[in-house]
């Protein structure tokens, strides 16, 4: 595949070392250059591209010529990846999204910006999956369920027919969200959990079947809620 579009990768750690390699050996997107926020500056250059400061990229790569993916984890809860996105937007850039090629994603399913689908996920008939979500290897998402905006799905999640997830939740390895089922904005669904019930916004639900943790995501990761 030719890279012909110039990119901006957000971030320099290990999640955009994985950008780096996946949109320069699986899309059409050439990535020229790393940005960070000075106060996380420390490297001056990445698989030999120069690092930049975060607040003056607009000042050496032109929104007008080069797009953008921010490629942040699930740090408090997304929240810095959000920020991120929304900022880089509002400096005019164009935020990209990168689907695996190894992915099974059906020709009516609709994925949104700054998204990144790795291998072997599966995306049924009518799926909708937001902006700014990261679907780590394996998961299976079946047909017309929604993924909301700023989420992010670890691996081997299942995700039932029908279901939805809400905004900026973290779905851990290998849960279970049986079909139909509503998970609330801000949850963070424990590694292995089952949850046959709809979900509280702000929870922590762990075990089979899921139940609520005492403690809540934003007391857990010590953020507002929204
Ligand atoms: C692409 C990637 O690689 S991204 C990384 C993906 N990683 C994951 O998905 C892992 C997500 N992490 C989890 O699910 C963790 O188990 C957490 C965050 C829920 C809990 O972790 P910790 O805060 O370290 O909890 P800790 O291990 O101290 O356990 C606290 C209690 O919860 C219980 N517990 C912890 N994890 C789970 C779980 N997944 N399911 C059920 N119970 C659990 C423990 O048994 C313990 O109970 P106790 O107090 O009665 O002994």
């Amino acid at each position: 595949m030719k890279n012909e579009e110039l990119l901006l990768l957000i971030g320099d750690g290990e999640f955009a070392e994985i950008a780096y390699e996946y949109f320069t050996y699986d899309s059409p997107y050439r990535v020229v250059a790393f940005a960070v926020e000075k106060e996380y500056l420390v490297k001056e250059t990445l698989y030999g591209l120069p690092v930049i400061p975060f607040e003056e990229i607009d000042q050496w790569y032109s929104p007008e010529q080069y797009k953008a993916f921010v490629a942040i984890n699930s740090t408090k809860l997304n929240r810095l990846r959000t920020r991120l996105y929304n900022e880089v937007k509002n400096k005019g850039y164009k935020v990209v999204s990168y689907i695996s090629s190894k992915a099974f994603v059906w020709r009516n399913v609709k994925v949104g910006e700054n998204t990144f689908i790795f291998e072997n996920n599966v995306l049924q008939h009518h799926v909708e999956v937001g902006n700014n979500v990261i679907m780590w290897s394996g998961n299976h998402v079946g047909h017309r369920s929604i993924i909301k905006d700023n989420s992010f799905i670890t691996s081997h999640v299942v995700i039932a027919g029908r279901s939805e997830i809400g905004e900026s939740c973290f779905l851990g390895i290998n849960s279970t969200i049986n079909d139909m089922i509503k998970v609330g904005k801000d949850c963070f669904i424990s590694s292995g959990a089952v949850v046959n019930k709809n979900t509280k916004e702000g929870y922590i639900y762990s075990g089979n079947p899921a139940k609520s943790m005492a403690i809540t995501s934003y007391r857990y990761y010590e953020i507002e809620a929204e």
